[in-house]
């Protein structure tokens, strides 16, 4: 076991008995909670979530905590339950600074005794060819679907162990730990939807990917090919476009790169556009307006927006809960950060499910997005220890 490893396990293992311990930590940010004052799952595009926010907030300084914060996950679908908790504890720290290490806890190996696709193979590519045909014969341009693999692993799974590899495998991506009701959802995702200091808001929206290889020369190969690809370049181009759209009655001004540049994960090339607005001083909007005007991006649903929804509720076989929703945190003074809940897994006991999603545009081609959205699996497989061959 490498020396690192203890410092990583020690960002959840504040208290072994707690389960309800969360974390966050970015390269801006670390918050980490323990226990729950106060609960809200109110979904976001009720009429009463406004309200509810501020009253707890309102509650919490009345009792002497002059800056409470706010954390926890919101679903793909704003219009079901939230999991955000006012915590008992908290802590705003220097981002723990990770360095990349392959694997870090030879221990850690996992086994999967049973595994299901759910869309399997057949129904996900037929699921892929319906899309192709509703993109050619309506006004849709872009759908992102999904699918989930369930796992039951030989043992159950040690939490903190499963972040300290996490993060030492993705030292640059967004590390989360969120308590859900039965389970924890957990996972290393590479794409900021909004963080908002002041009235400065940041987002990194991502889209068009390819997988990376071993072989150098491959690897290289392959982020060429996704720099070059008019397909690609397309489906990212919907998502800073529908970003620019969303923002523009919110912000004073608007900047985002000409043209995306190529990121990598140890798993995924991708491009990414840098996006950076300002917020008027008078009426700032909360980051939860800038949330409900933004989410979901057609990073994580399509183009437009409502038509996608419906797409994805009609053709994808199950439900994606937080999966493609949001993790993150803010305070009572509009701060916070929330990443996209991808490159994540739901984990209770020996119980896991992972989830990826692609963009369908009308060059996709299924066969490839089955590759891709297994690829994008591959982060938090290789956290499990759970080798190649197996899956
Ligand atoms: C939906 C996922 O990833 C999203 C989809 C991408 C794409 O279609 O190219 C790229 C990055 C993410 O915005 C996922 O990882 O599950």
């Amino acid at each position: 076991m490498d020396a690192t490893l203890p410092k990583y396990t020690d960002a959840l293992a504040l208290d072994r008995s707690q389960n309800d311990v969360f974390l966050f930590n970015s390269n801006f940010n670390l918050v980490r909670t323990n226990g729950i004052r106060q609960r809200i799952t109110v979904p976001l595009l009720s009429g009463a979530f406004h309200q509810e926010v501020q009253t707890v907030f309102k509650k919490e300084k009345i009792q002497g905590r002059c800056n409470p914060i706010l954390v926890g996950a919101i679903p793909f679908d704003m219009n079901q339950p939230a999991q955000l908790v006012i915590p008992e504890w908290y802590e705003r720290a220097k981002p723990f600074s990770c360095t990349f290490s392959p694997f870090i806890d030879k221990d850690f190996i996992h086994h999967a005794s049973q595994h299901s696709f759910t869309p399997n193979y057949v129904d996900f590519i037929d699921m892929i060819e319906q899309a192709l045909s509703i993109l050619k014969n309506s006004s849709l341009k872009k759908v992102v679907l999904s699918k989930i693999l369930k796992l039951t692993l030989d043992r159950n799974v040690d939490i903190p162990r499963l972040l300290a590899n996490i993060m030492a495998q993705n030292p640059s991506a967004y590390h989360f730990s969120v308590p859900l009701e039965n389970s924890v959802l957990i996972g290393a995702s590479p794409e900021l939807l909004v963080r908002k200091q002041g009235n400065n808001i940041f987002s990194n929206p991502l889209a068009g990917s390819a997988k990376r290889f071993r072989d150098v020369d491959a690897d290289r190969e392959a982020a060429q090919t996704l720099s070059n690809s008019v397909k690609d370049q397309y489906e990212h181009r919907l998502v800073v476009d529908a970003i620019h759209a969303a923002l523009l009655p919110l912000v004073e001004s608007f900047r985002a790169q000409e043209k995306p540049r190529l990121i990598s994960t140890p798993t995924m090339w991708h491009l990414s556009t840098d996006i950076e607005a300002t917020l008027p001083t008078i009426n700032t909007p909360s980051i939860f307006d800038l949330i409900k005007h933004i989410h979901p991006t057609p990073a994580m649903c399509g183009t437009p927006t409502v038509q996608a929804q419906h797409r994805i509720e009609a053709l994808e076989p199950h439900q994606r809960g937080f999966f493609s929703g949001l993790v993150g945190w803010c305070d009572a003074e509009g701060n916070g950060e929330w990443a996209i809940a991808i490159r994540c897994a739901e984990v209770s006991d020996n119980k896991v499910t992972l989830f990826a999603g692609a963009g369908i545009v009308p060059d996709s081609n299924p066969e490839s997005e089955w590759l891709e959205t297994s690829a994008k699996m591959r982060t938090m497989l290789n956290a499990f220890g759970i080798k190649e061959d197996v899956i």
